[in-house]
């Protein structure tokens, strides 16, 4: 038996000597490479906090003690190490354990992290309740260099700072978020790792300071002054000691005995503090250590070598998206793209290579990103902001307030909209029509295809004022590409197929499993019209009215949550059209989504031949019993 099976909560680990600990990180490590290389999964980060988790779960007591892990992709190890061992080889899968922190899962998971740049306001409201209910815990939020470039950390670091609780922020600064990091505080934490007092103690810098002599007011005031310009030279982590935390560090984060130091060092402190160490993304697997942003969220690879496994397949959506970006920014010079932290996952790494001057990686800040992204429309240039679904949720009074009160021509490129597959609730992206169909002035489409894509952006980049256009994490269709480039008539739907029993709507690719749902229908009897509906606002009230009247029967799919999404715009348009008489089947989620594939997903929850044939049924277009012809080659509920 290894060590790591004998390791069933943190208590465990506190038995072990240096020397145990080195082996049991090193059968963490191999356990993780083993896992995430069939399951896919965040292992770089996952790989540099081995030491550093090992060390809190010696220093603090969990449970008891509130950990609080920003972003929660890095937990692999805490959850290692607090009972889950024999259920990790299901993470991220269906029914499986989470890829990040549940609160269902265990008890040391006091909260639920996915949306960066987040722990440190939870930890503040922890500790607050500790204060005002009399207790005595610690309370640590543990944040990578990353999410240290979100606003909400920001906030929390000015309220924790002037609030003068006990807190400990353990800044775990590995350089990267998921490229390398950017922006001006990561440029401030660099001259911290390059000082050449990187090992000398502040407080050895403090009592020098306080050793200068003052004599006279004057010259005591003088002195004063020159004393805090000093400090300023003199005093790392000064940022965050003039925030109101003390700052210890900065440390290397694999030295396992002096993280457990540092650890106990700002355990004993009174107030805020900052514990800053320096970590290895990807550390003691090569592959990842050379390539940390294509191991942050890695899908199976081979252990041995670290080749990704590779499929062959279409493009994905988010691929097309970037190509065609490019080639529309080389005829016009006013093309600029931004992106919060993920020019890789967002398709705009070329974009980023061949218009380095029109490209802004502004670091986790969607909110920044979408009002800087006005600011630049207004000044004359044509802003495409690309961001996933789930993380526009965080820039929504931006999209409203900013971009399409004021009627700016930006283009919010929403990729990853629909389920995402294994990272789960947190990062599905199933709200966005609900929350931007409802707003003026914004035009917002969807495309059935990578094609049709294609002539989307083209579309919205020719469009005077603010268009949404969302596409999902997957590959395409496989069509073929026309040229050139045409514009979409802005609010006109497509018919793909007539039918007079029935309309089945969909918007996003699911039109292409409701075109193969009608084929399946027409087997029971059944003519079934398809509809594009291409936009979600304006809807293209005329043919939409048209169909209904005449077939009286609506089944609609989507590919996110029903309240207030595609469905619940046809049911407004029918009420307000006064169309009487039509009976309507949604087919969506109607709750929080698990994690799974993204097919099994889609399947469960009815977005699929069989689920819209069953839905078909509902509407006594058919019975079964009428129609014993199996369903051939579909899947679903
Ligand atoms: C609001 C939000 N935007 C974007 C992301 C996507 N994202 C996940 S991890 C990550 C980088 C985090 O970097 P860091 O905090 O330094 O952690 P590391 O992986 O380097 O340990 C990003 C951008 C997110 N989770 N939340
Ligand atoms: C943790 C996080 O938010 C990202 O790493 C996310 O998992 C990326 O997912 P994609 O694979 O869809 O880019
Ligand atoms: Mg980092």
């Amino acid at each position: 038996m290894g060590l790591l099976e004998s390791i069933h909560a943190p208590k465990d680990l506190r038995v072990l000597n240096l020397e145990e600990l080195i082996k049991l990180a090193q059968e963490i490590r191999q356990e993780m490479i083993d896992v995430v290389s069939k399951n896919g999964g965040h292992l770089a980060p996952n790989l540099g906090v081995v030491e550093l988790t090992l060390a809190l779960h010696r220093t603090f007591d969990s449970p008891c003690d509130k950990i609080i892990w920003d972003v929660g992709h890095q937990t692999y190890v805490h959850k290692l190490l607090t009972g889950r061992l024999d259920r990790f080889k299901t993470i991220r899968q269906y029914h499986g354990l989470s890829g990040f922190p549940k609160r269902a899962e265990s008890d040391c998971d006091c909260f639920e992290t996915g949306h960066s740049s987040t722990s440190i306001s939870a930890a503040v409201g922890f500790a607050k309740a500790r204060d005002v209910l009399g207790e005595r815990h610690s309370v640590i939020a543990v944040i990578g260099d990353g999410a240290m470039t979100g606003g909400m950390a920001f906030e929390a670091l000015n309220h924790a700072g002037h609030s003068e609780t006990n807190l400990i922020v353990v800044l775990n600064d590995n350089e990267m978020s998921i490229s390398p990091n950017v922006g001006a505080m990561s440029s401030y934490l660099s001259r911290l790792r390059s000082d050449p007092r990187y090992d000398k103690r502040k407080e050895d810098i403090e009592y020098l300071l306080k050793r200068i002599p003052v004599i006279g007011t004057q010259v005591a005031k003088a002195v004063a002054k020159a004393k805090d310009s000093l400090k300023y030279l003199l005093v790392p982590g000064l940022i965050f000691e003039e925030l109101g935390f003390t700052y210890l560090g900065p440390i290397d984060g694999h030295d396992q005995a002096l993280v457990e130091q540092l650890l106990t060092q700002a355990k004993n402190k009174k107030g805020p503090v900052l514990v800053h160490v320096v970590t290895c993304k990807g550390k003691g697997y090569k592959p990842a250590e050379e390539n940390p942003d294509i191991f942050h969220g890695v899908s199976p690879f081979d252990p041995e070598t670290g080749k990704i496994i590779k499929k062959s397949a279409p493009p994905t959506y988010t691929a097309v998206f970037g190509e065609t970006l490019c080639s529309l920014a080389k005829i016009d010079p006013k093309i600029v793209a931004i992106s919060a932290a993920m020019p890789g996952g967002t398709g705009l790494k070329d974009f980023v290579s061949q218009f380095p001057d029109r490209f802004y990686d502004v670091g986790i800040a969607e909110q920044h990103a979408v009002t800087f992204a006005a600011g630049l429309a207004f000044g004359g240039l044509k802003p495409v902001v690309a961001i996933y679904s789930t993380f526009y949720q965080r820039a929504y009074d931006q999209v409203l307030h900013d971009v399409c009160l004021q009627q700016a021509n930006v283009v919010l490129a929403i990729d990853r909209a629909g389920v995402v597959g294994d990272d789960g609730p947190t990062h599905h992206g199933v709200f966005d029509i609900s929350i931007f169909r409802i707003i003026p002035n914004l035009i917002f489409m969807a495309p059935k295809d990578e094609n049709e894509l294609r002539h989307m952006l083209y579309t919205a980049l020719q469009h005077r004022g603010p268009v949404a256009l969302r596409y999902p994490r997957s590959v395409g269709q496989g069509v073929s590409m026309d040229e050139p480039l045409k514009e979409i008539p802005i609010g006109k739907a497509e018919v793909m197929r007539e039918g007079r029993d029935v309309i089945l709507i969909g918007i996003g690719p699911i039109v292409n499993t409701c075109l193969l749902a009608a084929q399946e229908l027409r087997h029971r009897g059944v003519e079934a019209a398809v509809i594009n509906l291409r936009f979600i606002s304006p809807l293209d009230r005329e043919l939409l009215s048209h169909y209904a009247r005449q077939t009286k029967k609506i089944i609609t799919v989507e590919d996110h949550i029903l309240k207030g999404g595609m469905g619940s715009a046809i049911l407004e348009l029918l009420e307000e059209e006064g169309i009487e008489g039509v009976t309507l089947e949604r087919i969506g989620y109607d709750a929080f989504v698990d994690q799974g594939s993204i097919s099994q997903l889609h399947s469960v929850h009815g977005l699929s031949v069989k689920g819209i044939v069953k839905a078909a049924e509902r509407l006594r277009l058919f019975h079964t019993s009428q129609t014993p012809m199996p369903l051939s080659g579909t899947t679903g509920k």
